[in-house]
């Protein structure tokens, strides 16, 4: 018979997983025990459990319960009563400084357990149990001193409290971190898109205005006996000419002011690509039949690609007939609730970094990097390490030092530690600094050597001549970012950008302008407004910068 738990991934000591929605399990690791483990990332000011508690009277507890294995285990309760927590709140180690505060709630008869950091994939999970501890903490775990207080001990609460760092503290009140609406539930369900706590900008332009339309040079011939369009296209067909890079446009131009017929022979040059390093390359111009008697192909700007809407479509008829391609309905990819459960997470990580920068006295502004979105722990797509940020322009007095410049950095400053033996023309000299905008940095040009030039193949990323690349991967704003900005992560090729806060004067994601839908701009990428009152930002006020401020 098949055990109704077989099925379930195992946990410590071989045992079923602990089923916890916060991406909490339990793992058994020599001289700690059991401890609570990160499973993904969990953003600072995440309620990652909440424990029932069984109280124990003060003279049951002092007759029994302290003189057995309870006793490493139950918390001081108000009124002189002790508690144990069920659930996960037992199993959490002890650590100075803690990564997770607790806070008792008696009314419920429960404990609250929030995390006062960034939480990596993998880490441990601690609370502070107090000075007077009865073990030998294991390896790694000794800490600095500490004044003790007279309320230290198992159970002495208060030392970290979750409210203390998010700047809002009060006496006994933990400031309501909005908990994630798409925790629980089947990860695979699809969300309407208007269900969802942000709106999607479409990435792609419309191309409804002439000088949006993006063009490619293509060899065309004019053709001024009719009887040879037959002819011609079947000669083209056996010569292979017929292309997919030409299939959204049609073969022929009719020109009915001048009377003259015009053949698409194939592209002149390669298509817009959005590799900057790949630059558009000449085509040979293809050979003609010789017992037609027919002009000189030449080169002439055709669309690049198929129309999507009718006035699109009208606009490049003009430039050459082109095949119309309405979007469908379902073209829109719809998103998972395991998706909005990760974009919610990878926002609260934006948000609490900019709540960490009030605390430092900088501005509310935050950027996150988040680790790619993984539809289950076998997915081994894309990147797992994740990158935050927040705006220093007012402790380094470097009015660039923007947020989304600051998180790009980290980035670039990672990868170039990742890749050490990147050449030294892609490496910022001297220091490890990659910032362009940073006053010690040289620029590249400067250091260039033909001997170092050549990358390594230990650096793939150094072959593209930049560590700075976001391709594929998710960039949270809490607010809309400036041009400068914008141009930064276009400029990086970000895949998308989610922001919550519009900033509709400096705005460089479609509040003032948008960028990646400008013409002549090399990348395109998606964009997300979240909406205003979806929660994620917690206390609106804190967060909320003057209209003027670039951010
Ligand atoms: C509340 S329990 C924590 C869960 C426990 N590790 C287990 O497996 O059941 C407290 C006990 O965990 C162990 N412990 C907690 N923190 C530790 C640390 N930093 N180093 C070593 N042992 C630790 C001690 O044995 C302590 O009595």
């Amino acid at each position: 018979m098949v055990s109704s738990t077989s099925s379930l991934p195992s946990g410590p000591r071989g045992g079923p997983k602990h089923l916890n929605s916060s991406g909490c399990i339990i793992k058994s690791v020599p001289g700690r025990g059991r401890g609570v483990y990160a499973e993904r990332f969990i953003p600072r000011g995440t309620v990652i459990e909440i424990s029932p508690v069984l109280l124990f009277q003060k003279d049951e507890y002092e007759n029994y319960g302290k003189h057995t294995v309870l006793d490493h285990y139950t918390f001081v309760w108000p009124e002189n009563r002790m508690a144990l927590a069920l659930g996960l709140g037992s199993l959490f180690n002890h650590a100075d400084p803690p990564n997770v505060s607790f806070s008792l709630d008696p009314p419920t008869e429960s404990i609250k357990y929030t995390t006062v950091h960034d939480i990596q994939p993998g880490q441990e999970l601690c609370i502070f149990y107090g000075h007077k501890i009865w073990f030998t903490p294991s390896e790694g775990m000794n800490t600095p001193e500490r004044p003790v207080t007279p309320e230290d001990g198992w159970g002495g609460l208060g030392l970290i409290e979750a409210a203390d760092t998010m700047g809002v503290a009060e006496e006994g009140v933990m400031e309501a971190v909005p908990r994630n609406p798409y925790e629980g539930g089947d990860p695979d369900d699809t969300i309407n898109e208007e269900d969802l706590p942000f709106t999607r900008f479409k990435p792609i332009p419309e191309e409804e205005a002439l000088e949006s339309i993006r063009t490619v040079e293509a060899w065309v011939v004019d053709v001024p006996d009719p009887k040879h369009l037959g002819p011609l296209i079947k000669w083209i067909k056996q010569a292979k000419l017929e292309s997919p890079d030409v299939a959204h446009l049609k073969r022929i131009r009719k020109d009915l002011t001048t009377k003259s017929t015009t053949l698409l022979l194939s592209l002149a040059s390669t298509p817009p690509s959005d590799s900057p390093s790949v630059a558009s390359a000449p085509l040979e111009r293809p050979p003609l039949p010789d017992h037609l008697d027919l002009p000189e192909p030449y080169r002439a700007a055709v669309p690049a690609s198929s129309a999507l809407t009718t006035l699109s479509l009208e606009l490049k008829n003009t430039i050459w007939p082109t095949m119309f391609t309405p979007k469908r309905k379902d073209e829109i990819e719809p998103w998972t609730r395991g998706q909005a459960r990760w974009a919610w997470d990878a926002m609260r990580a934006a948000v609490a970094e900019a709540h960490s920068a009030t605390a430092l006295g900088e501005k509310p502004i935050a950027a996150h990097i988040a680790v790619s979105y993984k539809h289950s722990d076998d997915d081994l797509e894309g990147e797992s390490i994740s990158f935050t940020a927040h705006d220093t322009r007012t402790s380094t007095a470097h009015p660039l030092r923007h947020a989304a410049i600051n998180v790009i950095r980290k980035l670039a400053d990672y990868q170039a530690s990742k890749y050490p033996a990147a050449p030294k023309s892609y490496l910022p000299i001297p220091g490890p600094s990659s910032d362009p905008a940073s006053p010690t940095s040289t620029p590249p040009s400067t250091t260039v050597t033909p001997a170092l030039a050549e990358p390594t193949q230990a650096d793939p990323l150094a072959q593209n001549g930049t560590h700075y690349l976001l391709t594929n991967q998710t960039v949270f704003l809490t607010h809309e970012p400036c041009i400068m900005c914008s141009m930064a992560l276009l400029h990086s090729r970000v895949k998308e950008v989610f922001y919550l806060y519009p900033m509709p004067k400096t705005g460089g994601c479609g509040s003032l302008t948008c960028l990646p839908q400008l013409k002549g701009v090399n990348h395109r990428f998606g964009i997300a407004r979240w909406d205003a009152g979806s929660g994620v930002g917690g206390d609106e006020g804190v967060l909320r910068v003057g209209e003027e401020i670039d951010a």
